[in-house]
């Protein structure tokens, strides 16, 4: 069959997360199947700036559905975020007879991905690749669940020393501005109190919650507290408690960027599969400015709008069960 579209380019961008690698794979060998070119752009919008790219083949993604990171490499371009940077990728785009782009990435590259469409009409394609899972229009995004079963196991492993030493655990985990890591994570590791920004949380609340646990003989506690916390940073807040409680011995833990790194979990590497085979098959459609996503297990197109700006809710149920389960 034959495209107006003959050549997509394809670029990670923003923070890197597990899986990256399965969507490019995906993304190339759909365009073969598809009988169109793909361009990988390395860095992100970088690449497009320094005209840093390379064609891929079906066997040029071979052996990387496995590795964490992404082979395009990664980069936060302020460069892209100037209509000077842009008009640079637009003439690189032009150069390389790139037809439409296939952006993986989070909310801000979905939000250069829209202006660069708005300036230069370029179509594109979403696929939300970010451990944060904080994009509208996709249950999971790309590297959540590895991310879950890293921190997941980490804790576990500060759980055996905690509780060898009788000790109180804070534990940060990522997510910038959303708690879904830190709520799952925290209720699959025992966590005796959550704390997350979606939900208003309190010094007295939580000294009242491990007060409680002291009362049913509980020595040892875990508190994870997600990276985008309002109350305070992890310092603070353990600082704080150490102050109200001095007789709790306390350790602080910043789990940071091993989050991010690590094979693709079986679940992660599906979803990149199908949301890289879905962009290419949008794009082919005629379809642009979507991002593709999961829904109820079904490939679902979100205006990229959307997607950028409403957010997930975080599950009431799930707050309550982690309630229920620190009694
Ligand atoms: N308003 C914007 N205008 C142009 N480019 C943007 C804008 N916001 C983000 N970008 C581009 O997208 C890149 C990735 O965004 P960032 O927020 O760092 O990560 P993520 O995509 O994971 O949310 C930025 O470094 C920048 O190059
Ligand atoms: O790697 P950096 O640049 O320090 O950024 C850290 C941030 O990236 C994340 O890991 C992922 O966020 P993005 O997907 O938006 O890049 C956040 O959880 C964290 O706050
Ligand atoms: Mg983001």
């Amino acid at each position: 069959m034959e495209h107006t579209i003959k050549r997509i380019g394809l670029l990670t961008s923003g923070g890197d997360s597990p899986g990256m690698n399965a969507a490019i794979r995906a993304v190339v060998r759909a365009c073969k199947y598809y009988n169109v070119e793909s361009i990988g752009i390395r860095q992100g919008y970088e690449g497009l700036i320094q005209n840093d790219v390379i064609v891929l083949g079906a066997r040029s993604v071979r052996h990387i559905i496995n590795q964490g990171g992404t082979i395009l490499k990664t980069a936060r371009s302020e460069e892209f975020r100037t209509a000077v940077g842009r008009k640079k990728a637009y003439q690189n785009i032009q150069q390389n007879q790139i037809d439409a782009l296939i952006v993986i990435g989070g909310d801000g590259s979905f939000t250069g991905a829209k202006i660069f469409a708005e300036e230069f009409g370029i179509p594109f394609i979403g696929v939300p690749g970010t451990i944060d899972n904080d994009i509208f229009g996709t249950d999971f995004t790309i590297g959540y669940d590895t991310a879950l079963n890293t921190v997941v196991e980490a804790i576990d492993k500060l759980r055996d020393t905690a509780t060898s030493h009788d000790r109180l655990f804070f534990v940060e985990v990522m997510g910038r501005d959303a708690g879904f890591i830190a709520l799952h994570s925290g209720i699959a590791s025992g966590a005796q109190e959550i704390l997350i920004p979606e939900k208003k949380d309190s010094i007295e609340e939580l000294i009242a919650s491990l007060e409680q646990s002291d009362k049913t003989g509980k020595k040892s506690s875990i508190v994870v507290i997600a990276e985008g916390e309002k109350l305070g940073n992890i310092y603070q807040l353990a600082a704080q408690v150490k102050e109200l409680k001095p007789q709790y011995d306390i350790r602080v833990t910043v789990l940071g960027h091993i989050q991010r790194g690590g094979s693709p979990s079986c679940q992660d590497r599906v979803l990149a599969s199908r949301l890289g085979i879905a962009a290419v098959e949008a794009l082919l459609e005629g379809k642009t400015n979507l991002m593709a996503g999961l829904r109820s297990n079904k490939v679902v197109y979100t205006p990229i709008e959307e997607a950028i700006k409403k957010h997930n809710e975080i599950d009431q149920d799930l707050i309550k069960t982690a309630q229920i389960l620190a009694i």
